[in-house]
């Protein structure tokens, strides 16, 4: 159900919390967890993060995995860097519209103690320095007054996560509103565009009809509603033909 968008530096130890998350809903609640991250798609860091375009699938794959895992019983996990607002943005419009809460949990760390984590991992786990300076400087840091990035978890290295709290925040929250952006429009009739001009144009018959006969004050019946006309201007055209224009309020619904 609820999504748990993990971000942080590279190498600021976002996979070590995923997983200490992870253990405490297995231990804790019936609820399956599932962890969608690089290390799962077999994201090969520094051919990823140095191609835009690549970089740009990739992200691409992680939301669609999330939105394929996204159900009403189980607790997924996104661990990547997620350093783009934008994306985080899109993720809550994810969220919107599966209907289930979210929060963030933010690694906090220094550039120099990620830098000195990455130099100590394995060779084929490093992130090369270029690639990581250009990721810290690209990072768009979280900010709790976005509604995105809001319920905000900041974790320091030494800090235990405050597993109750991310729990409340995912299991004893409602789930944002949606909005019409978010939810999934009725399909339109394979005719929808000839009916709507079908339509528009009665009204506007019956509208140019009543106007000869009609003053301010007036009621006129259209197709499914009644107007009353505001004011009329009346002007007649090089060409003789009648053009009108008036103002028109909703009177009432047929
Ligand atoms: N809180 C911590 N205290 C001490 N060392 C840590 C901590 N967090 C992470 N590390 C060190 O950093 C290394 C990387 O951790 P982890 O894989 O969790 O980072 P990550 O942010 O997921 O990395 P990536 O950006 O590659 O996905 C670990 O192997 C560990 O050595």
């Amino acid at each position: 159900m609820p999504l748990v968008v993990i971000c942080g530096y590279p190498c600021s130890g976002k996979t070590k919390r995923a997983e200490e998350l992870k253990e405490y809903f297995d231990r804790n609640t019936e609820r399956k967890v599932y962890i969608v991250g690089d290390g799962a798609l077999g994201v090969e860091r520094n051919t990823v993060y140095a191609d835009s375009q690549k970089e740009k699938e990739v992200r691409a794959s992680l939301k669609a995995e999330v939105e394929r895992k996204l159900n009403k019983d189980d607790v997924v996990i996104l661990d990547s860097v997620n350093y783009i607002k934008g994306y985080r943005y899109e993720l809550f419009c994810l969220i919107k519209h599966a209907q289930t809460p979210h929060c963030l949990v933010y690694c906090l760390t220094s550039d120099e103690q990620s830098s000195s984590w990455n130099r100590s991992r394995n060779a084929d786990e490093q992130y090369s320095q270029d690639i990581f300076d250009a990721l810290v400087q690209r990072f768009e840091a979280p900010d709790s007054r976005n509604r995105w990035d809001s319920p905000l978890f900041t974790i320091l290295k030494d800090d235990n996560l405050p597993f109750e709290s991310i729990s409340d925040a995912l299991l004893k929250r409602r789930a944002p509103p949606p909005n019409q952006s978010t939810q999934s429009q009725p399909l339109t009739s394979v005719n929808f565009l000839y009916e709507l001009d079908k339509i528009t144009q009665e009204v506007l018959m019956e509208i140019f009809n009543a106007q000869k006969t009609s003053v301010p004050g007036d009621f006129i019946s259209v197709p499914g509603l009644i107007l009353k006309m505001l004011s009329f201007d009346g002007c007649r055209s090089r060409l003789k033909s009648t053009r009108v224009f008036g103002q028109y309020s909703i009177a009432g619904v047929i």
